[in-house]
């Protein structure tokens, strides 16, 4: 039995939680704030009232609260650190580097960071991680190997993180704002709310699944959809000539300007 513990419960807590609950061999505990006691009792693992309970039970520890708890948490940990320094800590914080975790955590420690989605929760997430020189190659696959469980996932040199959780960490929100235009546009041209949802998500998780179990590029998918016809091709021109890859690029650096403002150091 493997047992991973969570310090904070809120949305990243949560997604991993029901990924993970899949296992029976993973025994899961979350020490959750107060306000959160509720919802972490509702996902039917055990809850516990420090993250000092949650280290000590705990082979691997998630630290899945804000960058700004770090320190916090870190002086509620001292003793335990301490007494139980064999504790892998992976960090899913968007900001904080293994320099500065260690810093905080204590230099002696096995430290890892995930850069994950909330699509971990069905197991669809996509998580980047990066190591440093203290975690040995059996610990980096067996971190790999449970992050396997919740979708994909790859190992980065720590410099490429933030533009993984921009893509990845942010995707589902910037993915989401995409099925939300094309639904109003269904609308806006006459079709029911259900009708437009319905065509935006077939479509999208059509088109997903398309490129994921085909070897099509997302070009050659565009050309198999545009060579049956010449309607496709002009809204396809309109899309790629006009301003969508800009959007895309402002909505990432605005993304990866606020990670910086936001980061422990
Ligand atoms: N939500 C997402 O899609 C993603 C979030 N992340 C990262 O995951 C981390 C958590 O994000 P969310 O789950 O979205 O935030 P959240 O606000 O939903 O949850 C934060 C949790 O930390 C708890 N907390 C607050 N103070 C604490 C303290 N002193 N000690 C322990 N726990 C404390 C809160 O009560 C709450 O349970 C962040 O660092 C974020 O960068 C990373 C990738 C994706
Ligand atoms: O919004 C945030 O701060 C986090 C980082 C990556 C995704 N969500």
């Amino acid at each position: 039995m493997l047992t991973i513990g969570f310090i904070g419960a809120g949305q990243m807590a949560q997604a991993m939680v029901k990924g993970w609950q899949k296992r029976e061999e993973i025994h899961q505990v979350v020490y959750a704030p107060t306000a959160e006691k509720q919802v972490a009792s509702e996902l039917g693992i055990q809850v516990v009232d420090t993250p000092a309970k949650v280290w000590e039970q705990a082979d691997m520890v998630v630290l899945a609260m804000k960058p700004q708890d770090l320190q916090t948490v870190a002086d509620e940990l001292r003793l335990v650190r301490m007494q139980k320094p064999e504790v892998i800590i992976v960090s899913v914080l968007a900001g904080g580097t293994l320099k500065e975790l260690h810093q905080v955590l204590g230099e002696r420690l096995v430290i890892a960071r995930a850069v994950s989605n909330i699509n971990v929760a069905l197991r669809y997430g996509y998580t980047g991680l990066a190591f440093d020189q203290y975690v040995d190659a059996s610990t980096r696959g067996a971190i790999a190997m449970l992050f396997l469980e919740l979708g994909k996932t790859d190992e980065y040199p720590e410099q490429k993180l933030s533009v993984v959780s921009a893509l990845a960490g942010s995707g589902p929100a910037f993915v989401a704002a995409f099925v939300k235009s094309y639904q109003a546009v269904g609308q806006q041209l006459g079709l029911t709310e259900d009708q437009a949802q319905v065509i935006a998500l077939q479509t999208l998780t059509g088109t997903g699944i398309n490129m994921t179990e085909t070897p099509l590029s997302a070009t050659q998918l565009a050309n198999l959809a545009i060579a049956a016809g010449v309607s496709t091709n002009a809204g396809y021109s309109y899309l790629t000539q006009g301003q969508l890859e800009e959007v895309l690029s402002g909505a990432v650096s605005a993304t990866m300007d606020k990670n910086e403002q936001g980061d422990i150091s």
